[in-house]
């Protein structure tokens, strides 16, 4: 009966983009969804803007941005997935006001972007980029000038989360003493010391590595002023987000040497695909390890991104769980065999849940079970009911004023 109101699982369109791993995609089909759009690549903004128009699933990664002017096109859309840990690229705000959740993979990548950063650091601290650039020109300058072991130095993490943590373990097994700066008190890990205050850290360590998201607090963060509280001839190391430094000072720090080698895997303004050229002060430094946006892109790691990601979807879209949803009310919910289970995304306004249970109390239709969440904008409420054919009720449900949607499980 529940069929009858619900899509037909071959209706629900999942759309994938950016060459998201495999995983994804058998994940699905295993759960009985058969309608993906698959893309290898990311998709021009109004190529995106079509494609979405019948999705009612979306999944992507840092390439694709989900602005407000966007989501208006995407009049289906039930949940989005970003296959990677940044969810700065979709207007979450937007999503949420329509009664979008957001998933993400929180921990997948990180080990990648961690290890990553550590072989960066050794090599920068070796001058091997220099050595590498001069030896493909032909020049064989056998100098170990300023070479120098990563054991007994300092590394400066701002950001002590999932990335700065992990980096923060396997620097140390290196000898590496850890420092951290975080906006909250962390939980340091082996021998690894929090400091007070960014520029205690930046004044203290040998290398500072970024692991903080973008957002208004990250902006420009490293920028002249910061740089000028770096030990002289340290090293810098940004696989965060491109817009938390300045490029123009650190080009500058550079060329002065009062940043001895750095190495960016994240930049303010990233080209949309291969052919488009890579602009950047800092192609003229041979000491500068530059990598497009990779620090998250092993086997391992997208093969694990691809499983998490779509298995939110799968639960979101067989059973209504909001688990570890990034912009919505978390609900974690139990099977609903036997009854029908609806779901009723508001506005978080006095009432409506009154009227939402006035329905079923009118009706006398029992309430098996109902699981509520709410955040300051919205309510997610999740009724099961013992009842043959909810579409009634979703109509009624539809009606009450707040309602942003509703709609009875598959
Ligand atoms: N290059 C790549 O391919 C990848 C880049 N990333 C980037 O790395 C970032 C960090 O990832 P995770 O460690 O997993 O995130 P996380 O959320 O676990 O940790 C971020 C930490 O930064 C701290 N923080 C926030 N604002 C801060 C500020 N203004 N100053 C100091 N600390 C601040 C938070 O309190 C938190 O402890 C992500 O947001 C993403 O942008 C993530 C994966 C791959
Ligand atoms: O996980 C993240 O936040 C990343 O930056 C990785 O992005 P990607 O999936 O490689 O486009």
């Amino acid at each position: 009966m529940v069929n009858k109101v619900s899509l037909e699982k071959s209706k629900i369109k999942f759309l994938l983009l950016e060459g998201i791993h495999q995983n994804a995609v058998d994940v699905l089909k295993a759960a009985g969804y058969t309608n993906i759009e698959y893309h290898q690549k990311a998709l021009e903004p109004e190529e995106l803007k079509e494609a979405i128009k019948d999705a009612h699933f979306i999944g992507l990664r840092s390439r694709t941005y989900l602005t407000e002017d966007v989501l208006q096109e995407a009049k289906k859309l039930i949940a989005i997935g970003c296959f990677c840990i940044g969810t700065n690229q979709v207007d979450l705000q937007a999503a949420k006001k329509r009664g979008i959740p957001v998933f993400n993979a929180p921990f997948s990548n990180t080990r990648s972007v961690a290890e990553l950063v550590l072989g960066e650091i050794l090599v920068l601290m070796r001058n091997v980029p220099q050595s590498n650039a001069e030896v493909h020109r032909g020049v064989w300058n056998k100098s170990a000038a300023g070479s120098r072991e990563a054991r007994g130095k300092k590394l400066g993490i701002v950001g002590y989360g999932h990335i700065g943590s992990q980096l923060s373990i396997i620097a140390e097994s290196l000898g590496m003493k850890v420092f951290f700066y975080d906006i909250q008190n962390k939980l340091p890990l082996g021998n690894a010391q929090q400091v007070g205050s960014l520029e205690e850290l930046l004044n203290k360590c040998d290398v500072i590595s970024l692991h903080i998201p973008e957002n208004d607090s990250t902006k420009n963060l490293i920028n002249a002023e910061r740089i000028a509280q770096f030990k002289d001839g340290s090293l810098l190391i940004n696989a965060a987000r491109g817009t938390v430094v300045d490029i123009d000072a650190l080009a500058d720090a550079l060329k002065s040497g009062k940043i001895r080698g750095a190495a960016l895997d994240v930049f303010p303004e990233e080209p949309a695909s291969i052919n488009e050229e890579f602009i950047s002060p800092l192609r003229e430094f041979d000491n500068v390890i530059l990598t497009p946006h990779i620090g998250g892109s092993t086997t391992e790691a997208q093969e694990n991104i691809g499983t998490e990601v779509a298995s939110k979807f799968v639960k979101y879209s067989d059973n209504g769980s909001t688990l570890s949803s990034v912009n919505f009310p978390e609900v974690s919910l139990p099977e609903h065999i036997g009854s029908a289970r609806l779901l009723h995304i508001h506005h978080n306004k006095p009432g409506i849940l009154n009227k939402i249970n006035q329905i079923f109390v009118e009706k006398n239709i029992n309430i098996a079970a109902q699981y509520l969440q709410t955040d300051p904008n919205i309510g997610y409420v999740v009724i099961d009911v013992d009842s043959t054919d909810p579409t009634p009720l979703l109509e009624q449900l539809r009606a009450i004023e707040g309602t942003i949607r509703a709609r009875v499980l598959y």
